[in-house]
């Protein structure tokens, strides 16, 4: 039986390392990078897919790619350097279940679709790019496998769409939010609106796919309750092509997944409590209840008998004091001396 997305995420944010063209066309390349995303510690490597002419028409394919990014003469030469073959697709799969790292691809027209859950991905991504391909995300709906769908370029309106069609067919899917622009700038993000997908989406897994530069935003979302992370990561963001510049490096990306592992241990629960890690630095700076003058046997302790300071022995807790007016002492005591239960009548 086909694992539910909640299996697969498991119990921490789930960081995926988007390769996706940064390979540059070259198959080592990309089993590097998917050596690097395992080493970092990510849970996943993932691609693209895309069948060219089910994904572009033949006049957007035929259309000029003059840009410093450009790998061919038209933007359909320059997918075709940047596409693997299937069988290279089961290369790379066959290499990261190997060295023990998840594989996928985001499917970027049915044929890929059809494609990817045949080889047996774990969960299928649907880039922003066909977040209003109602058409394949109906699809995608239908069939009997997770989904992760991130929703930059698009409306609210069109996210709660997808919301509703893959919900009549299953709940195993996610809603990440993105912002399609390379770098987002920081103004753009908005990071409120995962706030806004957990709420309106209250049973589905809700998450990020960033693109901005750094990884403190990243990190940021997980702190507002992103479960799952994913970022493009590089071997050298200088290299030519469009996603590289605001790729991560893999010291970058080691970086974030570190801050996230971090962050998720400091997340904790909603409880105010003192640490065990605490008693150290109480031991030594925190304050108790002492007498601030001499006082007799018989003398009912009143506001100004008592102060609170960093003492030696430490004593009654400092929060205490409001308590111990009114009480009576049963022994003389001496000024800074530290106030004890058995000094008081009881
Ligand atoms: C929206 C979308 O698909 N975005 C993808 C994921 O983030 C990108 O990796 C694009 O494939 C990439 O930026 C395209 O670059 P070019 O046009 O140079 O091949
Ligand atoms: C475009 C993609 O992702 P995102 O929209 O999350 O950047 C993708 O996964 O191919």
């Amino acid at each position: 039986m086909a694992l539910t997305l909640r299996d697969i995420l498991g119990d921490k944010t789930f960081i995926i390392a988007e390769i996706g063209q940064n390979h540059q066309g070259d198959i080592e390349t990309a089993k590097k990078l998917i050596k690097a995303a395992k080493e970092c510690g990510a849970d996943c490597a993932k691609f693209q897919k895309t069948n060219l002419s089910a994904k572009f028409t033949q006049a957007a394919l035929n259309r000029p790619y003059k840009s410093v990014n450009s790998f061919g003469e038209t933007y359909g030469e320059h997918k075709a350097f940047l596409e693997f073959s299937e069988n290279e697709f089961k290369i790379l799969q066959e290499y990261a279940k190997e060295i023990g790292i998840l594989f996928t691809a985001s499917a970027m027209d049915i044929k890929s679709l059809e494609f990817l859950v045949d080889i047996g991905v774990p969960f299928v991504k649907i880039g922003s790019g066909d977040a209003n391909n109602f058409l394949l995300i109906e699809e995608a709906a239908r069939k009997n496998i997770p989904l992760v769908i991130s929703t930059g370029m698009q409306s609210f309106e069109t996210v709660k769409w997808i919301y509703d069609t893959v919900s009549r067919y299953k709940k195993n899917f996610a809603l990440l939010h993105c912002v399609s622009a390379y770098p987002t700038p920081f103004e753009d993000i908005n990071l409120r609106v995962l706030k806004l997908y957990q709420e309106e989406f209250p049973d589905i897994v809700i998450g990020y796919s960033g693109h901005e530069l750094g990884i403190d935003i990243s990190a940021a979302a997980v702190a507002l309750g992103s479960k799952i992370i994913e970022r493009h990561i590089t071997l050298d963001k200088q290299q030519k092509g469009s996603d590289h510049k605001c790729s991560l490096e893999l010291c970058e990306f080691k970086q974030l997944v570190t801050n996230i592992r971090n962050l998720e241990k400091s997340l904790g629960q909603t409880v105010k409590k003192i640490q065990p890690s605490e008693m150290e630095c109480f031991q030594k700076l925190g304050k108790t209840i002492v007498y601030s003058k001499d006082l007799l046997k018989g003398h009912m302790l009143v506001y100004g008998d008592l102060d609170i300071k960093v003492a030696e022995p430490g004593g009654v807790d400092g929060s205490e004091i409001n308590n111990i007016y009114g009480k009576i002492l049963n022994t003389h005591v001496l000024i800074d001396e530290n106030l004890q239960l058995e000094h008081l009548v009881t």
